[in-house]
């Protein structure tokens, strides 16, 4: 199978149309105040539409509650939706029985003991996103652009996919991808210029690096 690659808090058609023309499977959409990629549901409605089905259109929340996901995907018609906050596995369950959507579960990813959660979640979630735990005093729980020990998930066995993210780049993907024995690989900072600013380059090479490993 083929690695799965995601870009992640796209914000502008160009970047959008590098991401889906040099071919990622996954495109991910921000709704997240406190994220330099966040997105009003209507301009996201307008990337959301620019996909044409060629890629699979995610929706990324933090703890969002009802309404926003309604509107979410009311609006932008998510193929996924991804978790990215403290949402518990039974929310998890809860979300997919209403809308019918495949969730992936984000988990923050510092030590050894971050990973006793995982039968819980892959229980209730279709994939599971690796990422680092961010630091206590971060504005956002994720796309800081900072790794986790990949060797951590040596010995993880999981009978659902999952991906690895948090500081994963062009340079560094291959790496990524041999340690962990992903199935797919997230990026964010790692195609951008700087906190929010994707690079149409930046985002080609990193799926030409991707495919290549
Ligand atoms: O991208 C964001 O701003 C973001 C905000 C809130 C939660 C998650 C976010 N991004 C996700 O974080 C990881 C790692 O990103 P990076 O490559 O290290 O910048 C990635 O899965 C993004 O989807």
């Amino acid at each position: 199978m083929s690695t799965i690659v995601k870009i992640c808090g796209l914000t502008t058609a160009d970047t959008l149309e590098a991401a889906v023309e040099a071919g990622a499977d996954m495109v991910g959409f921000v709704f997240f105040p406190a994220s330099p990629r966040h997105l009003d549901i209507d301009f996201a409605d307008a990337l959301g539409r620019q996909v044409r089905s060629r890629a699979a259109k995610v929706a990324l929340t933090v703890d969002a509650d009802d309404d926003l996901l309604d509107a979410i995907v009311e609006q932008l018609r998510p193929n996924w939706l991804q978790f990215h906050g403290s949402e518990s596995p039974e929310r998890v369950r809860s979300i997919k029985r209403i809308y019918g959507l495949p969730v992936m579960k984000a988990i923050a990813v510092a030590g050894p003991d971050d990973l006793s959660v995982l039968p819980d979640y892959a229980a209730v979630a279709d994939r599971i996103l690796f990422d680092a735990r961010p630091p206590k005093d971060a504005t956002r729980p994720g796309g800081l652009g900072a790794a986790f020990d990949w060797k951590l998930l040596d010995g993880v066995n999981l009978k659902l996919p999952f991906l690895v993210s948090g500081g994963i780049n062009a340079g560094n993907v291959a790496e990524a991808l041999r340690v962990t024995r992903a199935q797919g690989v997230d990026v964010s900072s790692g195609v951008e210029t700087s906190p929010g600013e994707k690079d149409p380059d930046l985002i080609r090479d990193f799926i030409r690096a991707a495919r290549a490993a």
